[in-house]
């Protein structure tokens, strides 16, 4: 399906723990990545650029894309569709790099299906419910039906913690960007694998 030189990280959690602001810390300490920009049918909030934050879609184009398979996830998430494009996913990994997913559970356990040997996952929350409601209320990008309904998935979402590798709770930025550090370097390590088998090839021969 692809040739696997590269890894991925998937970061998961529920909307409003501070996943893209915990990736904003990490990116110069964690070398050569590739983050990938998914698709969604969800309005674009002040300030989001398409290309940039996402690529912005119809629904009916969303669901051409579905028919043609440019797909390597999608889900339905919170009322839209969001997914990650596999041609760009296939570039990235065959160059070696590491790919950096902020997808939802569905998305995750459908990567970790397809390509289990080259995933590692961390499961992102708040301390507390209460928390994460203050976090997507200060945060005041979403109405307050919107804001129920992420605190309603909340709740199902966080039951899948233990389907991932690592589990951060962001309390303090500061010591969950220094934990996410160490999670991304590992998750590297697993693109090296390639390498070493492939220099170790005389002894299976
Ligand atoms: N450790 C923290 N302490 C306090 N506030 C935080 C912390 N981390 C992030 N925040 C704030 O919480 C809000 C939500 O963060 P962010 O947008 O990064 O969440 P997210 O998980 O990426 O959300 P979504 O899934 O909806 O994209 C932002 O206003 C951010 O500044
Ligand atoms: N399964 C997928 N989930 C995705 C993807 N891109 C983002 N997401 C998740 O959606 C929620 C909501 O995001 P928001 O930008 O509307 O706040 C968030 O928790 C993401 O993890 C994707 O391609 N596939």
């Amino acid at each position: 399906m692809m040739e696997k030189k590269g890894a991925i990280l998937i970061l998961s959690g529920p909307s409003g723990c501070g996943k893209s602001t915990l990736l904003k810390t990490v990116y110069d300490k964690i070398g050569d990545y590739h983050f990938s920009i998914s698709t969604t049918t969800r309005e674009p909030r002040v300030g989001e650029k398409n290309g940039v934050d996402y690529y912005f879609a119809s629904r009916k184009e969303f669901e051409e894309d579905i028919e043609n398979g440019e797909f390597l996830e999608w889900a339905e998430v919170h009322g839209n569709y969001y997914g990650t494009s596999l041609k760009p996913i296939k570039a990235a990994v065959s160059q070696g790099k590491l790919v950096i997913f902020d997808i939802d559970v569905q998305g995750h356990n459908i990567v970790r299906k397809k390509l289990d040997d080259i995933v590692t996952s961390v499961f992102i929350t708040t301390p507390s419910l209460k928390d994460l409601e203050k976090r997507l209320k200060n945060r005041d990008t979403d109405s307050k039906e919107v804001i129920e309904k992420r605190l309603i998935n909340a709740k199902t979402e966080i039951k899948s913690f233990r389907n991932y590798d690592y589990f951060i709770i962001n309390d303090d930025l500061k010591k969950a960007s220094k934990e996410l550090v160490c999670i991304a370097r590992i998750a590297r390590i697993k693109a090296k694998l390639f390498d070493k088998e492939e220099s170790i090839k005389n002894w299976i021969e």
